[in-house]
């Protein structure tokens, strides 16, 4: 696979850090499984499984341990599908490395999600994660991982009857508690897979929007560190949720741009850019961006 190929982003990145970010995908079931962070980087916000890949390490081998490691879940390798990649910016300094995190989804698997150390599991519906949030939609305040669906006794492999299971009363995923730029791609990756999932096996290749100019999205450079930015976002929706008519041979592509450091909390001031490009099936790299554009896209606003 090509996931370890160099990525050039811009002349001034020098390293980049690979972690991975595996989604588990129960379509049947129409849920989605996250990881409530209980401790370490992220802690306290709801994300994908996954970490750093270790030295000597392949991507995919490392999505796998991670997802196993914090989730008890077993994937076999050709069950990985690859979505995209992530490349968080550090722009405030030219050293600080990229974080490079490659996201999978898999829709079968072998085991029971678990609590372990580090992540407790938490269902959500997937019909009802595909709109991208704005804060009026979003839950005021904290969702308590208590009062969400989690659970240590699911059938080993996704059932087929949805009627059996209580997922329509699964809550929408809590944007608001991920990080920042996970309310923008991942409602995003979610519609993507629906939509192909809907059109059946021939729907490789058949996503995606072609790359669009910036959306008006509002440079406020003032803004508080903690705001943050999307720069351009393309997707298979417009505006108003529309279906766009897809184009063979086109990629997904946004860009987002965040204030803050990866960690918003932290509050340090730094400046990141988020890239993310994702193909059907494989992740497709940043330079097909024209180079022209990425200092243009350098703008701040907050995100929805
Ligand atoms: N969406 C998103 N995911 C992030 C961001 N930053 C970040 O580390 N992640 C993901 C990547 C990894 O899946 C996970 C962090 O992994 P980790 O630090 O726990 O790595 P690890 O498990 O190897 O660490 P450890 O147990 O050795 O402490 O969070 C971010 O800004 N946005």
């Amino acid at each position: 696979m090509a996931t370890t190929d160099a990525i050039l982003l811009s002349p001034k990145i020098k390293r980049h850090k690979q972690y991975t970010l595996v989604i588990p995908l129960d379509l049947q079931r129409d849920r989605v499984l996250l990881g409530y962070k209980l401790r370490g980087f992220g802690e306290g916000k709801y994300n994908g499984y996954g970490g750093k890949v270790e030295p000597n390490e392949t991507v995919i081998a490392a999505a796998i341990r991670e997802l196993h490691e914090e989730s008890c879940l077993v994937v076999e390798e050709p069950a990985m599908i690859q979505r995209g990649v992530l490349l968080l910016e550090t722009v405030a300094d030219d050293v600080s490395p990229v974080l490079e995190i490659h996201v999978f989804t898999v829709e079968t698997w072998e085991g029971t999600e678990t609590a372990t150390e580090e992540m407790t599991p938490h269902w959500f519906s997937l019909s009802k994660s595909l709109a991208t949030p704005t804060p009026s939609t979003s839950t005021s305040g904290s969702i308590p991982p208590s009062s969400l669906s989690t659970s240590s006794s699911a059938a080993a492999i996704a059932p087929k009857d949805p009627s059996t299971d209580g997922a329509h009363d699964l809550p929408s995923i809590p944007y608001f508690q991920m990080w920042e730029e996970s309310r923008v791609w991942m409602p995003q990756l979610l519609r993507h897979v629906v939509s192909l999932n809907e059109e059946g096996e021939e729907g490789e290749g058949k996503l995606v929007d072609e790359q669009e100019g910036p959306q008006s999205s509002l440079p406020s450079e003032g803004s508080a560190p903690t705001a943050a930015a999307v720069a351009t976002t393309v997707g298979p929706h417009d505006d108003n949720g529309e279906q766009k008519p897809k184009k063979k041979g086109k990629y997904f592509i946004h860009h987002v741009q965040f204030v803050g450091g990866t960690d918003m909390d932290a509050g340090d001031g730094g400046e990141y850019s988020v890239w993310h490009v994702m193909g059907p099936r494989r992740l497709d790299w940043v330079d097909d961006v024209p180079v022209g554009d990425w200092e243009g896209r350098r703008s701040f606003g907050k995100y929805p």
